[in-house]
Order: structure tokens, then sequence, then C-alpha cells
């Protein structure tokens, strides 16, 4: 592009200033007819006030000007800065080199010479013009670049900023995408650990529910078992493939009379999801029953499925069963015990009163039982309580309760009974079963029982007056000589009263000072020597008569009080010994009973050496009396014991021999001194030919085992000349003295000159 092709022409203002405007007018019609606005000053400083309001695009000016001239104008022009690039052509009428020189040196960019071609002159205005325009329009453009510069660096900057900002975002998104990356990676891994932990827990689930004791099913809407385990199976009896076929349904498998529980549960199970377990049976495949226990819960409410969790209580039942059983029945012969029987007779009284019928009770006790178990031992005890027991059972009807209350006792209830007559037969038939010996292992065993019967409601009206009345009236069988049975009477009730008194008497004989001691002679048969004193206790309260000994010893023996009471009586018994040792009768012997109980004394012994050590007793002088009964009972025990007493120097002798069933073997095991023959079988010499044998036998026997041999209670002549024709060497009894006080005894052995025998 030229500027004289993009020029514009005319539509320019040009400031012409001159001081003879005329010359300028051909000029100035030119312009003016090429459009141009042409203003025309005569001097400087009227330009210069001109430019203060208007911009010229082009100056034409003289140089030589009056006043002010050309180039100082031009100076001044240019000093205003919009008129800085305005061009300025100077008009002149001289050729001066030095002249020219300041016009250009005034910033002029031209200058034309006058007389000047006007071709010439408008030639160099429109070139500067043009130059002008173009000037203009470069530093619009300029302008325009360097906005668009500035732009450019503006959008730069910006683009630069939104780089940087996205560099920043991109960073930031990139972490965020590192740790949602990394998030990601671990909640994969924990899905996986939880996937992991799901399948091994469903595994554990699984086998949890497969190889559990509890049966576990599942259920649906529709009442299907849709899985079970084995232990459910087993428990109902179904099979998993009869499960698979849909063909096990819970509701089926509950019988009619528990839908009252099942529906309370279903209930439950729909309010609060879960049902507390409770207790009911379910049918088995083969349509019996198994007890159970059932807890359940639901799995989705919405589709109505859930688990139920049975527990078999077929063997918790039987074991509370048993327990009840164990609770209610006597465990050796399986037979009801008291608590039980009370139970039946309560039933049965209470039935008799509404009826209007009689009812009784019979209460037995085995006669010698004791021996058999002290002498053969518990294992023939049991088989003859069991023996027994099934006797009893043969003897009763059906309603009829046998029980037994411990040891060798058994009741017999009967309900419905007609009168006394009836019971009696019952009773006979119970004597005469019990009478048929049996057999236990190589002993043929016999028992016996004495049975003591009440009735209702003569006799009493409750369990315990009438099971009291019975065991009176057994005491009274007892009495009678056993093997027998007594009614209850009113007199039977007085007894019972009576040994009630006793027994509460007898708490307080000893510190009362009511017992004293009774000395029975013992004598050699020959010459009739004392030789030794049995002492034998008596009891007499004040204004009383006195108790009979078999009364109240028996009594303080089931009471305990035999104890201190048998202590005493040692102690006593060899106080009295040493008095007589005092007066001379130095070889005499004190017989002293023990009663089992004070036998198995764990301080026994202890007793006896200090008794022997406070009178100053010879061990050698003092014998004791023990029953066989008791010597057959904890048999090693007794070895121990009469052992140390026999070391100890101590005679031991064996009391009521006879009653029991000590055999030889059992003799010699136990270093006894004597037997004494019991009383019964020596008032038989000669009156019953077993006792007379049995006597005969014992004499014979002890002999052979080098035992001295005592006959008590010998009452005739007859007995001593029998016992004496048979070896017996010593004797006790009435014919010789009954028990007297300790002066009778002293005079007994004053008047018999048992010194001088001795001597
Ligand atoms: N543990 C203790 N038992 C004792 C004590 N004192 C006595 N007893 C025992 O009491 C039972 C009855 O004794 P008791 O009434 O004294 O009878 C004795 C004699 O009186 C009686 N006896 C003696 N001779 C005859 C006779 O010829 N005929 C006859 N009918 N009875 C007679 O025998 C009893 C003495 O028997 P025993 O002891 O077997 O030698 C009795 O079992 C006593 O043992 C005691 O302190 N402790």
């Amino acid at each position: 592009m030229t500027a004289s092709e993009d020029a514009p022409a005319g539509s320019h203002l040009i400031l012409i200033v001159d001081a003879q405007p005329a010359e300028l007018a051909p000029l100035v019609h030119l312009l003016e007819q090429r459009g141009d606005r042409v203003v025309v000053l005569e001097n400087g400083e009227q330009a210069l006030q001109y430019v203060q309001h208007v911009l010229p695009d082009l100056v034409l000016l003289n140089v030589m000007m009056p006043g002010m001239d050309g180039p100082t104008t031009c100076r001044h022009l240019k000093e205003q800065e919009d008129l800085r690039e305005v061009p300025v052509i100077f008009m002149t009428a001289s050729d001066d080199n030095a002249q020219t020189l300041a016009c250009f040196a005034a910033g002029g960019v031209d200058y034309v010479t006058k007389p000047f071609r006007i071709d010439e002159v408008l030639a160099r205005m429109h070139t500067h013009l043009a130059l002008r325009w173009t000037q203009c329009r470069l530093a619009e453009q300029n302008e325009m670049l360097q906005r668009e510069v500035a732009l450019r660096e503006e959008i730069e900057s910006y683009l630069q900023y939104a780089y940087e900002l996205l560099e920043e975002r991109v960073a930031h998104r990139t972490e965020e995408l590192a740790q949602a990356n990394a998030q990601l990676t671990a909640e994969i891994d924990e899905r996986r650990r939880v996937e992991h932990s799901l399948r091994r827990s469903e595994l554990r689930m699984r086998r949890l529910i497969d190889a559990n004791i509890i049966g576990i099913y599942f259920w649906e809407a529709d009442g299907r078992i849709v899985e079970a385990n084995d232990a459910f199976l087993r428990m109902i009896g179904y099979t998993q493939q009869d499960v698979l076929a849909g063909q096990v349904r819970w509701d089926q498998l509950t019988p009619a009379e528990y839908q009252m529980e099942t529906e309370r549960g279903i209930k439950e199970l729909v309010e609060t999801g879960c049902f507390t377990p409770y207790e009911k049976e379910y049918m088995r495949k083969d349509g019996s029953r198994v007890p159970i226990l059932i807890g359940g819960a639901v799995i989705s409410q919405r589709q109505k499925t859930g688990a139920a969790f049975v527990l078999d209580l077929s063997e918790r039942k039987q074991a509370e069963d048993r327990i009840r059983y164990m609770a209610d029945h006597d465990a050796l012969t399986g037979l009801p015990n008291r608590a039980l029987l009370r139970d039946r007779l309560q039933q049965a009284l209470a039935h008799a009163a509404r009826t209007h019928t009689n009812a009784a009770v019979l209460f037995i006790d085995l006669d010698y039982f004791k021996h058999i178990n002290d002498s053969l031992g518990h294992q023939v005890g049991d088989a003859s309580l069991r023996f027994v027991a099934d006797r009893l059972l043969h003897c009763v009807r059906e309603g009829d309760s046998v029980a037994r209350l411990g040891g060798d006792e058994f009741v017999l209830a009967l309900p419905l009974v007609g009168g006394a007559s009836d019971v009696a037969m019952v009773a006979q038939k119970v004597l005469d079963a019990l009478d048929a010996p049996f057999h236990c292992s190589t002993h043929e065993l016999h028992v016996a029982g004495s049975i003591g019967i009440s009735m209702y409601p003569d006799d009493g009206r409750d369990v315990d007056t009438l099971m009291r009345a019975a065991d009176t009236a057994m005491y009274y069988a007892k009495e009678k000589g056993r093997r027998n049975f007594q009614f209850f009477t009113q007199s039977l009730n007085k007894a019972a009263q009576r040994r009630h008194q006793l027994t509460m008497a007898l708490r307080h004989a000893l510190t009362r000072g009511e017992l004293m001691l009774y000395y029975q002679p013992q004598v050699t048969l020959e010459s009739g020597a004392i030789f030794s004193a049995e002492a034998l206790l008596r009891w007499k309260q004040d204004d009383e008569p006195p108790v009979p000994c078999h009364e109240f010893i028996t009594i303080a023996e089931e009471t305990g009080l035999i104890l201190p009471i048998g202590e005493w009586v040692l102690r006593q018994a060899c106080e009295q010994l040493k008095r007589w040792r005092e007066s001379g009768y130095t070889d005499l012997t004190i017989a002293v009973n023990l009663s089992p109980r004070q036998f198995f004394q764990p301080n026994f012994q202890n007793m006896i050496v200090d008794v022997l050590n406070e009178t100053g007793i010879p061990a050698d002088r003092l014998d004791l009396e023990i029953t066989e009964g008791t010597l057959m009972h904890r048999t090693e025990d007794n070895v121990e014991t009469l052992t140390q007493l026999s070391h100890m120097g101590i005679k031991l002798s064996i009391d009521d021999f006879g009653t029991g069933y000590s055999s030889l073997a059992y003799l010699q095991r136990f270093p006894v001194n004597a037997l004494k023959i019991d009383r019964s079988f020596v008032s038989g010499i000669g009156q019953d030919s077993s006792d007379t044998a049995l006597v005969a036998a014992i004499i014979s026997m002890a002999n052979s085992l080098h035992l001295q041999v005592l006959a008590e209670g010998v009452e005739t002549l007859e007995q001593i000349d029998f016992l004496q024709s048979h070896g017996c060497p010593s004797a006790q009894g009435y014919y010789y003295s009954k028990p007297v006080s300790a002066d009778a005894f002293t005079e007994l052995l004053q008047r018999q000159g048992w010194q001088t025998l001795e001597a």
C-alpha cells in the first residue's frame, strides 16, 4: 500500500499561515474544490491560538512573517503534544540553505519555494497528508497491535493462569484420583476380604448347622421345612430326601394339643421377630413323640421365612424322670420312699374320707436283720432287702403301696380295706411270705418281720398320726417276741408316750445322779467262786420305779446318750474295782458292757486308757463285753481295735453269743478271750433240743479254740450240771445271784470267802 493510493483526497483541515494570503488564493481555491477545508491565518500567534481549539491535518507555514517567524511558530506548534505529528510544510521565497536547515530543525517536514507551482505544492501536501494518514493508521494499527499484544499478553497470562489452575486442578484431581484409586483399591481389598470372610463365615455357619447337636431347620411361608440339619432329621426320623421332596412341614410335626403354645409362639414371632423358647413335643415320622425345646427367629418378614432351633429333651426328660424317680424311690429296692409314701397315703386318706372307707398302714421291721448285715456283709444284706421288697410286692393288690423307709423298715399302705380282719389277713400273708427261706450266693437265709398296724380313721386321721401309731404297734410286736403283727391300741399309745418321756428324762439322768451300777457275779462252775463282777446299769428316778435296763439302754443307744453314760459306767466300775482291790480282792475282774456306738467311737481306746490310768486298774483286770453283732460289723476296724486292746492286756468277751452269725473263721480272726453263751439258749437247756445242742456245740467250739466260755442266765442246777458235764468252766445267773448293789456284792465276796477260795 502506498500513501498516494490510500491517502484520502479532500475533507482535510488545512491551516495556512502567511502574511500575504492573497498569493495563496489559487491554492486555497483548488484545495477547497477538492473538498478540503482551508483556514488561512496571517501570523504565527494567530496560528498558535487557533490550534488550541482545532487540530489541523496539515500546516502550510510561511518562513518569513512579521512577528513570530515560521520556524519559531513551528517549534511552538510542536511543543503541543497532539500537533507533534501534524506535518508542517514551510513556504519560503529564499533558497538559503541555513534557512532550510532551520525549518527542518524546527520540525518542518518539507518546504516549497515561492513562487511555487501549485501542482507541486499539492503533490507535496498530498504526500505528507498521505504520510500523516499512514502514520496515523500505523499509529492506530500500532496501538491496535499493542492492545492486541496487551490483550494477547493478558490472554496469555490468563491462559497461563488457567493453565496453572488447570495444572493445579489436574494435580489436585490426579491426587484425588490417586486417593480415590487407593480408596477404591482398599475398598476392593476390603470387599474381597469381606467376601472371603463372608464365604468363610458362611462355611463356618454351614458346618455349624450341619454338625450341630441342636436341630436346626429353615421354614417358608407355606409351613414347609426347606432345609434341615442332620441333628433335626435324626430327632424326627425324616431324611434329607423327605425335606427335598417338601414332605416335612413344621405345623404337621406339632401334635394338636400344643396348638395354643404354637400360636403364642407365632404371635410373638410376628411381633418381635423371634419367640421365647418353649417346650413341647414333635411327632416323629413313625408317629412316636420327642420332647423338644424350640426357639426361632424370622429371616425375612416380607417373604415370611425363618429358622428354628430345636433341642432334643429326651435325655433331659429321662434324667429328670430318673431324678424324680430317685427322689421318690429307694435306690436299693426301687420301692417308693418315705416322701412318696407320704404322698400316696395322703391321697388314700383323702379318698377314704370322701368315701367313708377304711385305710390301713402296716409298719414292718425285719427281725435280726442287723445280724445278717453285720455277719454276712452288706451285699448279702442288700440282697435280703431286695428279696423282702419283692415278696412284699407279691402280697398286695393293685392300688396298695409298698415303701421302704430306710434300713430294714418297710411300710404297706392299704387304701380301701374292709376292716381289721382283712388287714390281719394281709399281715399274715406278709409274715408267711417272709418266712420262706431264700438263697443268696452260698447262704440260705431266713428273714422275719414284726408288723405294727394302724387303721384310718380309728387310730388317726392324718399320715403322721397313723405312721406313729403303726410304728408303736410294730415295737409292741417286737416286744411280743417278733415274727408277729400287732394292731395299734390306746395302751400302746401310752407305751409310746412313756418312751418319749423316758427319752426326755434320760437326758438329765446323769447330772441328776439317777444312774447307778449293780454288779452280778461271774463264777467258776467247779467251785462257785466269784472271779468277776459284771457291771449292770440301773436307773431310778425320784418317786418312780426303776426303769428296766433293756428299756432305757435302747433309748440311750438310739439317742447317742450311751456315749457319756457308757464312759460314766466304765469309770464307775473301775473306781468300784479299785475299792474292792483296796479291800484285798486284787484278783477280781470287772466286766463292763460296751455298746456298739462306744466301740466305734474314734477316741474310744484313749478313753479306756485314761480311765485305767486314773483309777490305777491293771488292764488285765478289765473285761470288755461286746455283742456278737458289734463284732461282726466293720470287721477290719474291729480286728485292729480289738488287737490294740488285747495288746494292752484287756480281756475281751463276746456277749450274747449264739444270737448272731459268727463263724469259726471269724472267731479265729479276733483276739477275744471268752464267749458268753446267750441266756436264751441256756434257758432252753433240757427244754429245747436245739438250744441244748447249740450250747453244747458252743462250749465244744470255745474249748477247741482255747477260748474261755461262760454261760449266761444260769438259773437251775440242771443247767449247771449240763454245762459242767459239757466242759463249760464258768457261769453267771440268778442261780448264783441277781445283779446287786456294790455293797451287797462286797457282802457276797465276803460271804463266799472268795479270798480263801482264791488262795
Ligand atoms: N451297753 C451297756 N449295756 C448294758 C449296761 N448294763 C446293762 N446293759 C445291757 O442291758 C441289757 C439288760 O441288762 P439287765 O436288765 O441288767 O439284765 C442283765 C441281767 O440282769 C440279766 N440276767 C443275768 N442273769 C440272769 C438270769 O439268770 N435270768 C434272767 N432272766 N436274767 C438274767 O441278764 C442281763 C445281763 O446280760 P449280759 O449283758 O448279756 O450279760 C443287757 O443286754 C445288758 O448287757 C451297760 O452299762 N452298758
